[in-house]
């Protein structure tokens, strides 16, 4: 079994969770509550913020400079907003700068990010690009699985930005860059060092789904 398949096979019941969460139902079949939207825009933002930062402890802890290329697109990138579906729903929904500084990170999303910043800290390259993929492709599945119960998902007015821009070439295509990676650094890893790797996908696909609750329960 590849590494990827180890650590898909380890969380399988987390990640079938995902797709029954109300959130990511609402999404799907275009009821989720628009101020419930709003809300996760703002805390994805910062998310995504130190979601960023993870990366650059990544390029600190590359021992190649192909891997330091990989972690420094995805800097420029996430912050350019390239690959941020949520650029244009700030437009949308009128959020401004002032806006998000003044909208405090939410604990669950705090406890998730600090997490992922801890493991890349402790880490090496394979150990942060495993807290990253985590991430990273589950938004891919939660976007195919809508579509294949909802082929219309992609044309809502509102949620159809979202669903699309999770299953573009670009988008997936980078989630095999991710992967192959992981493959590649983890080649050699012995049996402790790959239980470790599934002890960070776990506790990483946990964040994921407690990230749709408090999304869903509008926690703070
Ligand atoms: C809580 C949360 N988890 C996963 C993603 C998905 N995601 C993480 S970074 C990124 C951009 C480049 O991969 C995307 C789409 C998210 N936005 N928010």
């Amino acid at each position: 079994m590849s590494t990827v398949e180890r650590l898909l096979k380890a969380t399988e019941e987390i990640w079938a969770g995902y797709h029954e969460k109300p959130f990511v139902r609402g999404l799907g079949d275009g009821t989720l509550d628009v101020k419930k939207f709003r809300r996760y825009i703002i805390q994805d933002y910062w998310y995504l913020m130190d979601y960023t930062k993870v990366f650059a402890v990544g390029v600190a802890k590359s021992k190649s400079v192909e891997v330091m290329k990989l972690f420094a697109k995805y800097i420029q990138a996430i912050l350019d907003g390239e690959v941020n579906v949520h650029n244009g729903y700030m437009a949308d929904f009128g959020i401004t700068q002032e806006e998000l500084d003044h909208t405090p990170i939410a604990q669950d999303n705090r406890s998730y990010t600090s997490y992922m910043l801890s493991v890349a800290y402790r880490g090496g390259e394979a150990e942060v690009l495993t807290a990253i993929f985590s991430c990273a492709y589950s938004y891919e599945v939660i976007a195919r699985q809508i579509v294949a119960e909802r082929p219309d998902a992609p044309d809502h007015p509102l949620y159809g930005r979202w669903v699309r821009g999770y299953i573009t070439e670009r988008y997936t295509g980078n989630n095999v860059i991710l992967k192959n990676m992981l493959e590649q650094l983890t080649a050699d890893y012995t049996e402790a060092q790959l239980r470790e790797l599934e002890e960070i996908f776990t506790a990483c696909s946990r964040y994921e789904a407690s990230f749709w609750d408090m999304a869903w329960e509008q926690r703070v």
